[in-house]
């Protein structure tokens, strides 16, 4: 007892507390010989010494590059501490293996603060996002069905091709209109508000069987104040993760109630579309009745609010917890990885005729049908791949593993909380070769031989969407409304760019570019 406050005393920032109760799981773990929890390399900074340093050097900006420096100087597994929270942070395939293999039946990952902290105080249910143990492994296995499954996929499919036609058709417009240029006119613009919008409408389209109009000239200000609000939910969340919610709750300090008042008007606007829902099953119900039909006979897809209230499987309450949740992953988190591609693409125009060259041929045999069309272009899927390789969405999958682990020859207890490292992963040339190169051909079968692709931990190279039960729920609504959408402006435009530097990125809870590349788009 002594020696644990002296040590606590000596050292208050190394979250020695926890380290101590970890200190008899040194020797033997199944058997095998290895080293203590206590003995992993560590940053040097810790706890809320460590946040200072954060916020005063503005490090949340650059903790991907923090990651990966940290990686460089201290091998493949390190421990730090952030806040009160003690992480051990992998990034080699194997180990990450190692890591999901223990996640157990109802894995679980970090939270995020500040969202449980606003359901908590405006008493709303939460979502899959938010939840764990067997009541998120419920709803999620019902939400499986409405976003995962193929037979979803193709129900929903028609949905998002119908957006990125819109999108091509409404940029080409521009294009002849505003651009310059004898013969093929050209435009150069910052695409990444009208991606946001893209992004934003196609997930609407799909969750709530409702476009609401974001491609207008002059959208309701009812879309205009849903766009703001996600906005703002979206750039507070990031200071506020850190931070003790409770104190800044009791504070009513203005960074929360900006947090919270985004939140609460996200959740009306769903209010809004669940209660146009239950309207028209309603009414669907009476007409059947009038008719004396079966009330589930074949009818137009309504989208994944109009599946989950016409199945009753779900309460109204863990309804709009989870299709809130759902447009709050969906929003961004597409438009910036097209942000991304959009620029690759440009800066390597060889790379980008080839995937054209697919494209085109595949639309050509495929008879009108955009689904049979994106199966013939697998250079297009690749893209997707390679780009989500080098700008991951999310820097981190996060787990707390349910059995004692050995990762790098060092016993990892159970309960910690391990991150798969993405970033420093994508950018590693001990996982990648050329990891500074875009080539989305690496994901090809025949590379991925060829590179000792049959050993098991390959299938730990692509983590951008998680892994597991709890993946990225939205993987296939997000991985085809982004090929959809490349698709559309490949058979639309040539890209370029003026300048082919390295784009520099910022982390705010996703990782972002720090300033929006400029595109030049030239018509075909
Ligand atoms: C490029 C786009 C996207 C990326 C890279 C991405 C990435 C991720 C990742 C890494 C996770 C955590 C997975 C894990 O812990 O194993 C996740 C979870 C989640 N995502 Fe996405 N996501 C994307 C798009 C979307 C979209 C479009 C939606 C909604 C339609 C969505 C909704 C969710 C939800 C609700 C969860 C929580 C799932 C659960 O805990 O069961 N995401 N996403």
């Amino acid at each position: 007892m002594l020696n644990v406050s002296v040590r606590q005393f000596v050292c208050p920032t190394r979250g020695v507390s926890v380290s101590m109760a970890r200190r008899g799981s040194e020797a033997a773990v199944g058997g095998r010989k290895v080293r203590g929890f206590e003995e992993i390399p560590h940053t040097g900074r810790n706890g809320y010494i460590n946040l200072f340093w954060f916020w005063k050097e503005d490090r949340f900006r650059s903790l991907h590059k923090h990651m990966e420096k940290s990686f460089n100087m201290l091998g493949p597994i390190y421990r730090e501490r952030l806040g009160s929270q003690e992480t051990v942070n992998i990034m080699l395939p194997a180990d990450i293996m190692e890591l999901f293999q223990s996640e157990g039946l109802n894995p679980r990952r970090m939270t995020v603060q500040p969202w449980a902290a606003h359901r908590e105080t405006r008493k709303h249910s939460k979502g899959i996002f938010l939840k764990n143990g067997p009541e998120w492994r419920a709803d999620r296995l019902l939400l499986n069905k409405e976003v995962m499954l193929g037979s979803a996929v193709r129900r929903f499919f028609p949905l998002l091709d119908d957006v990125a036609k819109d999108f091509c058709r409404i940029l080409r417009t521009r294009v002849e209109t505003e651009g310059s240029g004898q013969g093929r006119r050209s435009l150069t613009l910052d695409p990444s508000p009208d991606l946001f919008r893209f992004a934003l409408e196609a997930s609407c389209h799909v969750l709530y069987g409702e476009r609401i109009g974001l491609f207008s000239p002059s959208p309701s200000l009812e879309s205009q104040h849903f766009i703001s609000a996600v906005e703002r939910m979206l750039a507070t969340t990031t200071p506020l993760l850190y931070l003790p919610s409770n104190l800044l709750i009791c504070l009513n300090a203005p960074l929360w109630t900006q947090h919270a008042t985004a939140w609460d008007f996200i959740f009306s606007h769903a209010e809004a579309r669940i209660q146009k829902g239950y309207q028209k099953l309603e009414s669907k119900r009476q007409q059947a009745g009038s008719k004396g039909q079966s009330g589930d006979a074949q009818e137009a897809y309504s989208g994944v609010l109009g599946q989950l209230i016409e199945k009753e499987q779900l309460s109204l309450e863990l309804i709009r917890a989870n299709i809130t949740e759902l447009m709050a992953g969906a929003v961004d988190t597409t438009a910036v990885p097209l942000q991304f591609a959009l620029y690759e693409l440009a800066r390597n125009p060889s790379i980008q005729e080839t995937v054209r060259r697919q494209v085109q041929s595949s639309w050509a045999a495929a008879g009108g049908d955009p689904l049979k069309a994106l199966q013939g272009a697998p250079l297009l899927k690749a893209t997707v791949k390679e780009i989500l390789r080098m700008y991951p969405v999310g820097i981190t999958v996060q787990r707390y593993p349910i059995r004692d682990i050995v990762i790098q020859n060092y016993h990892v207890p159970a309960g910690t909380l391990v991150q798969a490292c993405l970033y420093p992963m994508g950018r590693s040339k001990d996982v990648f070769r050329e990891p500074e190169i875009f080539k989305p051909t690496r994901w090809e079968k025949s590379e991925q031989r060829a590179s000792g692709g049959t050993r098991p931990e390959t299938g730990f190279l692509s983590l951008a969407f998680g892994f597991g039960a709890r993946q990225c729920v939205g993987r296939r609504i997000a991985d085809n409304e982004m090929q959809l959408l490349l698709f559309h402006i490949l058979l639309n435009f040539r890209l370029s760019v003026s300048s082919t530097d390295n784009i520099k990125t910022k982390y705010t809870i996703i990782l972002l570019p720090e300033t929006p590349p400029s595109i030049t788009f030239t018509l075909l």
